[in-house]
């Protein structure tokens, strides 16, 4: 089964596009790397399939069953707001949160609390730092023991060793409970070496949607002389050019010309890749 499948999923805020016509599939105990440009719809597509906003059209569905109006009680959610009572303490709100969520682990909170350090259990929410209230809120999460976790840019406000340790608390859980979990972040380099999956967003649409190690074997970046034709086989995605040099971003290349030589691509030139083309594309 699916965790979150999508099927003509549109969200419109009046004459703006949030999101348009998604349809996916996001497999079940995987971690699935949401990326895309600034206002491609990321958060837009997290808050629907929390049930916070309602589609313009299309339907949304966590484990087999339809999201209508409120978070399917097998998921977690981490809003980019990170919304918490400014007014309580930490040991408040994470009572609160206890009596608010029907399955709770207590320990689970507190490990997550632990291995961040540092926060004080009667500082008020509203002196935490940004970073200090994403942890919180990522703590809470996690409490909540969900089949399925939605974080939205988690490791934006965090310093390098916070953002390591929310990985590893998160793919703890991912290794433990089978847990899916969903991340829309632009730090490439760090969910590389955790992400199964890519959903790549474009203008409110699916530009990418895949297994992460065969998008990165079915694509290569071509590079041989400015003055050559397209090679052809395969989809050329995106043209640079400098010099006497051109590099292409090609899906399934096939066998070369003489005179141009194939890379590999990592998970992050891979999206730069379609993220360029897209500009251009919206340049023309
Ligand atoms: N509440 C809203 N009212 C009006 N337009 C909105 C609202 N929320 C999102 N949008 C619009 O929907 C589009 C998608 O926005 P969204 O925040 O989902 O993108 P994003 O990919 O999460 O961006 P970012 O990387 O900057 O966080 C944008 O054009 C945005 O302006």
């Amino acid at each position: 089964m699916s965790a979150l499948s999508t099927i003509g999923l549109s969200k419109r805020y009046g004459d703006r596009r949030g999101i348009e016509d998604c349809t996916v599939k996001l497999p079940e105990g995987k971690v699935v790397a949401l990326v895309g440009a600034n206002g491609a719809g990321k958060s837009t597509f997290l808050a629907l399939a929390a049930g916070l906003v309602e589609p313009s059209s299309g339907a949304v569905r966590v484990f087999g069953d339809k999201v209508r109006g409120r978070i399917h009680p097998d998921a977690a959610y981490l809003s980019q707001r990170r919304p918490l009572y400014g007014t309580f303490t930490v040991a408040e709100m994470v009572r609160a949160a206890a009596k608010m969520n029907r399955r709770w682990s207590q320990e689970r909170v507190e490990e997550a609390l632990a291995a961040f350090g540092g926060l004080d259990v009667g500082t008020r929410v509203d002196s935490l730092s940004p970073g200090m209230r994403s942890k919180l809120a990522l703590a809470l999460c996690l409490g909540r023991l969900p089949r399925l976790l939605m974080l939205d840019e988690p490791l934006a406000d965090l310093d390098p060793l916070a953002r390591d340790e929310t990985i590893r608390l998160v793919m703890a859980d991912v290794a433990d409970r089978g847990m899916t979990v969903v991340i829309s972040s632009h730090l490439l380099g760090e969910l590389r070496e955790v992400c199964d999956h890519l959903l790549l967003l474009q203008g409110g649409g699916v530009e990418l949607d895949g297994d992460v190690d065969e998008l990165l074997e079915e694509h290569r970046d071509l590079v041989g002389p400015a003055d050559a034709g397209p090679p052809e086989a395969g989809t050329v995605v995106h043209v640079r050019k400098s010099g006497r040099q051109q590099r292409l971003l090609v899906r399934d290349p096939g066998a070369l010309a003489p005179g141009w030589e194939s890379q590999q691509l990592d998970l992050e030139s891979l999206v730069t890749g379609y993220l360029r083309a897209d500009r251009v594309r919206a340049g023309a």
